[in-house]
């Protein structure tokens, strides 16, 4: 790359102290002016958003994550109070739990266990890797993410004997997901076979009045923490879904929202140019064609950022990808998003991108500062750091002599401020994103199906283990319970249930052998 080009495509943000490198894009001449036009339309629906439009019309919301960050740009009076009251009472909860004024059974809070899924795990799972220090945390932090009874053993076993001493935030915006709740039911459990109160543990992170909320009203949960129906999941990092693990593992949640209010004043230029969400949206469009043709790599080079990917996947996946366009078409938008870190990856799947299918493009992720102290020489005058620098610098470049694209952001360290520069980065690129392709970025109609189809799968167990007790002592097989069942449509769903009930004794249930193994037979003995 001559200096020259590097120079001309590359954009400093000295406010974030952030730079976006485009240089290794392809970008044709005179691709930025041909997209000013759309870009004015991108930034005036972003005005438009952040003066409280219903920028999501399917669900009749306002979108307000940019207001979580500067409270003054809320449309009203009572969400102005509504939002920096809440960030206050997360502090000074913070600071009575730190103080030990608000305590559990077995005395200060040592431990965290976040029980969330999604929007409600990703941000505080990003955030806690990224920043935390466990020499230095204030509370030891886990997640349970799934309904997966072992990822829940785990996380249990990684507490150990300091279940009296955990605080369990249970969030979800809606209150009502599967996965969440029946977390919090293991946890309850946990906790009462320690012979502890739940409730003496317990905070819900949920908006007013879901079931959840109902639930921690009627048990006297410790503490409860409003989420609101203008605050997406995958955008709601920097309220109390994130901030209150946040400030309890002793990370500056004020320097985060500052990192983001920085990022957003960064992010309203009305110039592309001045703008790097802008940049990074007109970079997206111009790499996929504007229909999502090529896969977004994130590839950070820093272990600290390692579920940044993760993290992107559900905002940028969640949000773009869409059946149709604000007009009713089929257009089936998206970007994939896929990546987790450098230079780990260079000795996994960095091989075909850069001699395989050429359906990508990268986005590297360097950070200036190595570490805090000083670093030893591996090689004469060379750190591990400056290794990991020209891996970096050698991927990158080994990638453009076989024409494949990338982008390169770089930001001075991880810290509160960057970290937080980052997330408000990319929010506001979605967001541009979605005007550019005419999509609803704020919606997820996508994500009932899977849902209701599980409701279902849910639904025959429990039928199937009614039909094995009615005939106890039969063994019957698939399709044959399914007959009984009225379902012989649901044959494959009945052979799958079964085979797991069987797996786990359930209700008694178990498994004859046959040599094909279709031809298995399930009972429950009489
Ligand atoms: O926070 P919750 O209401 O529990 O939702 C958790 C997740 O559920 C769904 O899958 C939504 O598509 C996500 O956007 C959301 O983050």
């Amino acid at each position: 790359m001559s200096w020259d080009t590097y120079k001309a495509l590359t954009f400093n943000f000295p406010a974030v102290e952030l730079s976006l490198d485009l240089s290794r894009l392809g970008l044709p001449e005179g691709y930025i002016d041909s997209q000013r036009g759309a870009f004015a339309k991108a930034f005036a629906a972003m005005d438009e958003l952040e003066k409280g439009a219903i920028a999501n019309p399917d669900e009749g919301r306002m979108v307000g994550h940019y207001w979580l960050r500067d409270a003054d740009l809320a449309p009203n009076e009572e969400l102005k109070t509504t939002i920096s009251s809440s960030v206050e009472k997360i502090k000074a909860f913070a600071a009575k739990v730190h103080s030990g004024e608000v305590k559990g059974s077995n005395g200060t809070f040592t431990d965290v266990l976040v029980i969330g899924i999604g929007g409600s795990a990703l941000g505080p799972q990003f955030i806690a890797h990224a920043l935390g220090v466990p020499s230095e945390d204030k509370a030891a932090i886990h997640f349970f993410d799934n309904t997966d009874p072992e990822g829940m053993d785990l996380a249990l076993n990684a507490i150990g004997d300091r279940l009296g001493s955990t605080l369990s935030l249970v969030i979800s915006k809606s209150g009502g997901t599967a996965e969440t709740r029946n977390g919090m039911l293991e946890a309850q459990k946990a906790y009462s076979d320690m012979g502890l109160d739940f409730a003496k543990h317990a905070v819900a992170i949920t908006g007013v009045d879901s079931k959840l909320d109902k639930v921690a009203v009627s048990e006297g949960w410790l503490e409860r923490f409003e989420m609101w129906d203008w605050v997406g999941g995958r955008t709601s990092v920097l309220c109390a879904v994130g901030l209150v693990a946040a400030a309890l593992q002793g990370i500056d949640i004020q320097a985060l929202l500052d990192g983001a209010s920085a990022m957003d004043k960064v992010t309203r230029a009305k110039s592309i140019e001045e703008n790097p969400a802008a940049l990074l949206a007109l970079a997206w469009f111009y790499a996929t064609n504007g229909k999502g043709e090529k896969d977004m790599v994130i590839l950070p080079y820093k272990d600290r950022l390692l579920l940044f990917s993760r993290y992107l996947q559900q905002l940028i996946m969640e949000s773009l990808g869409k059946e149709f366009d604000l007009d009713g078409n089929v257009v089936n938008q998206g970007i994939a998003v896929y990546g987790n870190k450098g230079s780990t990856d260079q000795h996994a799947y960095v091989q075909q991108l850069r001699e395989g299918v050429p359906n990508f493009f990268a986005t590297f992720i360097e950070v200036l500062k190595d570490r805090h102290g000083p670093s030893i020489d591996v090689e004469p005058g060379i750190t591990a750091g400056d290794y990991l620098q020209g891996f970096l610098l050698g991927t990158r470049e080994a990638l453009g002599e076989t024409g494949r694209q990338s982008i390169t952001i770089t930001t001075p360290e991880v810290s509160e401020a960057t970290v937080a520069n980052l997330i408000a980065l990319y929010e506001r690129a979605v967001g541009f994103y979605a005007t550019l392709t005419n999509i609803n970025a704020y919606h997820q109609p996508g994500v009932e199906a899977g849902k209701k189809a599980a409701g279902a799968a849910i639904e025959l167990a429990k039928g199937i283990v009614g039909a094995l007790e009615s005939s106890k002592g039969t063994a019957m097989d698939a399709p044959t319970i399914a007959e009984k069942l009225g379902k012989p449509e649901s044959t494959e769903l009945v052979y799958k249930i079964a085979l797991h009930m069987a797996a786990n004794a359930k209700a008694g249930i178990s498994k004859i052998d046959a040599e094909n193994w279709y031809d298995a037979k399930f009972l429950i003995l009489a």
